[in-house]
This record gives C-alpha cells, structure tokens and sequence, in this order.
C-alpha cells in the first residue's frame, strides 16, 4: 500500500537530510507506529506519502502509484483516498460535530442523501452518538479527536495518517482514541500513525518503525516503543 524505496529527502538550505535512504513497505491493513526522537523524519515521512513534499531521490509508491509520475491534477485525487489526524484537531470552530463531518463530504461533491446516511453511521462508530449538535468548544479534547477521526475516516480512505493523534489528550482518554484508531483499522483500512507516546505503543503491540536521523533502525512486529526520547 505504501512503499519507499531507497528515498532521501534534503528540505532546501539544510545540509542533513530528513530522510536517509529510506526503504519500507506497509501492506494493505497494516497498522504501523512511526517512532523516533524530534526531528528524526516522521512528520516528513507522512508528507511524502501525502505528496506534500518531494524526495530528491528513491521512489514512493502509493496504492500502486508512483508518486513521481501523479501530475499535479491527479494529487488531488490520491489525498481524497488518505484520511489525516493531527494533534491538534484542526475542527471547523463554527460547525458541529455533524456539520465538521459532513463537509468532508460536501467538498468532494458527495449528494446529500449519503452524507445524511454516512455521517451519523461514522459519529456512532467513533463514539459521539447523542453529541451530533455540540459545537468543537463543548467538546473534551478527546472527544474533539474523536470529531476529527470520524471526519478522516467518513470517505472510507484506504490509508490513514495520524501524526501524534493523542499529543494533546490525557493518558485515559488516549485508550478510547486507540480503540477507535483500530476500529478503523479492522475495516480494512491501513493506519501509520507518528508518536511519541510510549505507553500506547507499548499496550497496542503493532509493528513499530523507528527512525533516527533520518534512518530507519529498527521495524518489528508487534513491537514496543524501545529507549524513552
Ligand atoms: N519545511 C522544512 N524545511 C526545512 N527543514 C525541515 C522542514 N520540515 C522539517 N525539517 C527538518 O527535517 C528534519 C525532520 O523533521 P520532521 O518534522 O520530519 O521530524 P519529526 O520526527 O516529525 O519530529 P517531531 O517528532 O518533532 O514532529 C528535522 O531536522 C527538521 O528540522
């Protein structure tokens, strides 16, 4: 589903590069944590992937795809298939939980008569049934996360990207955001998530890729988050 192949990404007016000749492969219903100190290439790793950014060198492929040769007309079009969380939530302030899911579908032209089935099917799976109405600011933090994955999620997305989804949420909340994380997960659809969070990493047991410097130097399944950064 995702697949690097020898890839170096040098940002512009910096002589380290982001990353380092990095090959890696995420299957279709994969879930992978990213891990690694600060600046050690997560962020850059989910840009690429988006298109966000370009590699100097290697290949990426996503969903069969090389990136490389995806004109600027077709990007559009591969983000649409590519849910994203971040950590801080990125709501619309001035819609409702119903509303900040449904645009999702409104912006992609979506008719009316299946966002009005989709969007309360997808507040019930993240766990906001009976909160449809609440504005973003009536909402824990948790609960705002959970507004944000169903926004990801409600196209059906065959990849989600998560960059630290539970930086901003306490330790017990950040359990139910997991669960929802692998709800999502089990439909099949394939999960990267970025994180500093060793305590999940640890009690999830998925495969976990850790960069350094731009390298990856380890990738174990079911693995745990290694040395505290
Ligand atoms: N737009 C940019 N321009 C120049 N350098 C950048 C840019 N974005 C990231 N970098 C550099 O690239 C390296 C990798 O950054 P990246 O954001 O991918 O790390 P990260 O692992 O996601 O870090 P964090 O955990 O702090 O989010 C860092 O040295 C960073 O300073």
């Amino acid at each position: 589903m995702i697949h690097f192949d020898n890839v170096t990404k040098v940002y512009q007016n910096q002589n380290r590069p982001a990353l380092d000749h990095v090959s890696v492969d995420v299957d279709k219903g994969e879930f992978v944590f990213l891990v690694g100190p600060s600046g050690s290439g997560k962020s850059t790793f989910l840009r690429l992937v988006l298109k966000e950014e370009r590699p100097n060198s290697g290949a990426i492929h996503v969903a069969g795809k090389d990136l490389a040769r995806l004109t600027n007309f077709k990007v559009p079009h591969l983000r649409r298939r590519i849910g994203c969380v971040f950590q801080d939530f990125r709501l619309l302030p001035n819609k409702n939980v119903y509303e900040n899911v449904a645009f999702a579908l409104e912006v992609i032209g979506k008719p009316r008569r299946f966002i009005r089935k989709v969007v309360p099917e997808v507040i019930e799976l993240v766990g906001l049934e009976g909160k449809a109405h609440r504005m973003p600011d009536e909402l824990s933090g948790g609960e705002q996360q959970r507004v944000a994955m169903a926004r990801a999620f409600v196209n059906r997305p065959m990849i989600l990207l998560a960059d630290e989804p539970t930086g901003n949420i306490d330790p017990a909340t950040s359990i139910g955001i997991m669960k929802v994380l692998d709800r999502i997960n089990r439909t099949g659809t394939t999960v990267v998530m970025a994180t500093h969070d060793a305590a999940i990493v640890d009690s999830m047991r998925k495969r976990v890729v850790e960069l350094e410097d731009g390298k990856i130097v380890r990738d174990q399944s079911r693995g745990v988050y290694g040395q505290a950064y």
